[in-house]
């Protein structure tokens, strides 16, 4: 029987402080707790040096005759671009909006009976990566995956089946885009259906798997020494992010230090994920990215991670590896890289690295 995504964290539980989860409405100073400085995070100061230069990730509009070529070059430069024209309606944004708000506007008491245990995939609490760090994140999540109908129904005991047909519905959206967006990806690297066999383009897309991480960083007192989502790159292949009108999401260069990803109303964020960067042996760069907080407006992002079956190897595509070298990384499961990274964190990524005879 091939592993699940809700299976994946069964060996590797993660203890995590959700039941000490603050009410953050009613703070109004930062708890020390809370309080990050250079010693927790090492790039949590990382100034722009030289200084800001304006550049960002780039807004391709999908219907562009050169979108290909713009998205390979923005998997190379930045790992991440925004993308307009995506064709996915701007009401089922919306919806899903307003579903997280209402999600997290519900008392601490009602979310936390959907609380994700220490060994679980799906539900209320802090980042997983939080047990990495010495100092809490000013933020909540929840992850889904399949159906939402059991959590839903603890949160809402009566009113959840639109919400659960609204995730349905944009589930299906994502992952068609998703799909879309690897491929024109690929497309600019001379890279066809017909050099990887498991993710065909015509298929039901049953090759793929997906969950969202929907994320809430409230209004914070001291927002320049809060942290809302630590410093990480995503462990998929693609990861498609909508946020809210309050910037927050910023993304790591090295020439450039943390850029600031503007929201432009209408358009996703699309992180290129380790998996990516595996599969175009190393030429796609996963993304460092973190979310920063505010002091007057509160804000919702809602993550879409997708990535293959989790009993599928991905392994550096043949066409990328010269005929003189060796592949970049080893093969490894969706399953295996999450679990890796439950461990490891950070270091995962290196850890799925052939060493090169030198
Ligand atoms: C599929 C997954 C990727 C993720 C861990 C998870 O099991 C579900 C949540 C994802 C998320 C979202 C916030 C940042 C992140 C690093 C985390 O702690 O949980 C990612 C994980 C990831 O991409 O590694
Ligand atoms: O809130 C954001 O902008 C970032 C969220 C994120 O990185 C994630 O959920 O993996
Ligand atoms: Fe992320």
């Amino acid at each position: 029987m091939p592993t699940m995504l809700t299976d994946v964290f069964r060996g590797h539980p993660i203890h995590l402080p959700h039941s000490h989860q603050p009410d953050f409405t009613s703070l109004r100073e930062l708890p020390d707790s809370y309080t990050w400085t250079p010693k927790d995070d090492l790039l949590f100061a990382a100034a722009p040096s030289p200084p800001a230069t304006g550049e960002n990730i780039p807004l391709i509009d999908l219907n562009h005759p050169d979108a290909a070529n713009q998205i390979g070059g923005a998997c190379r430069t930045w790992g991440a671009f925004q993308i307009a024209n995506h064709g996915v309606p701007l009401e089922l944004l919306q919806g899903i909006e307003f579903l997280t708000g209402s999600l997290f506007r519900l008392p601490v008491q009602r979310k936390l009976k959907a609380a994700r245990s220490e060994t679980g995939f799906s539900g209320y609490g802090v980042a997983r990566i939080s047990s990495f760090f010495n100092k809490q994140m000013w933020s909540e999540g929840f992850t889904i995956t399949g159906s939402p109908l059991n959590d839903f129904r603890k949160l809402w005991p009566q009113h959840h089946q639109n919400f659960c047909d609204l995730v349905e519905e944009y589930e299906e959206q994502m992952q068609k885009l998703a799909s879309k967006l690897m491929w024109l990806a690929l497309n600019s690297l001379g890279v066809s259906e017909e050099d990887i066999e498991w993710a065909s383009v015509n298929s039901d897309l049953n090759w793929a798997q997906s969950a969202f991480q929907l994320n809430h960083y409230p209004v914070c007192p001291e927002p320049d020494r809060a942290m809302g989502l630590a410093a990480h790159t995503d462990s998929t292949l693609l990861t498609i992010l909508y946020q809210n009108n309050t910037a927050g999401l910023q993304v790591f260069r090295d020439d450039l230090g943390w850029v600031t990803v503007p929201p432009v109303p209408g358009s996703l964020v699309v992180n290129v994920g380790d998996l990516f960067q595996i599969l175009s042996n190393g030429l796609f760069k996963s993304v460092l990215h973190r979310a920063r907080v505010n002091q007057t407006r509160s804000r919702l992002s809602v993550a879409f991670l997708w990535g293959p079956q989790s009993d599928t190897k991905i392994s550096p595509v043949p066409k990328l590896v010269s005929p003189v070298g060796s592949p970049l990384y080893r093969s490894v499961t969706w399953t295996e890289y999450l679990q890796t990274k439950a461990t490891h964190f950070n270091k995962a990524l290196s850890m799925i690295k052939n060493h090169r005879e030198e």
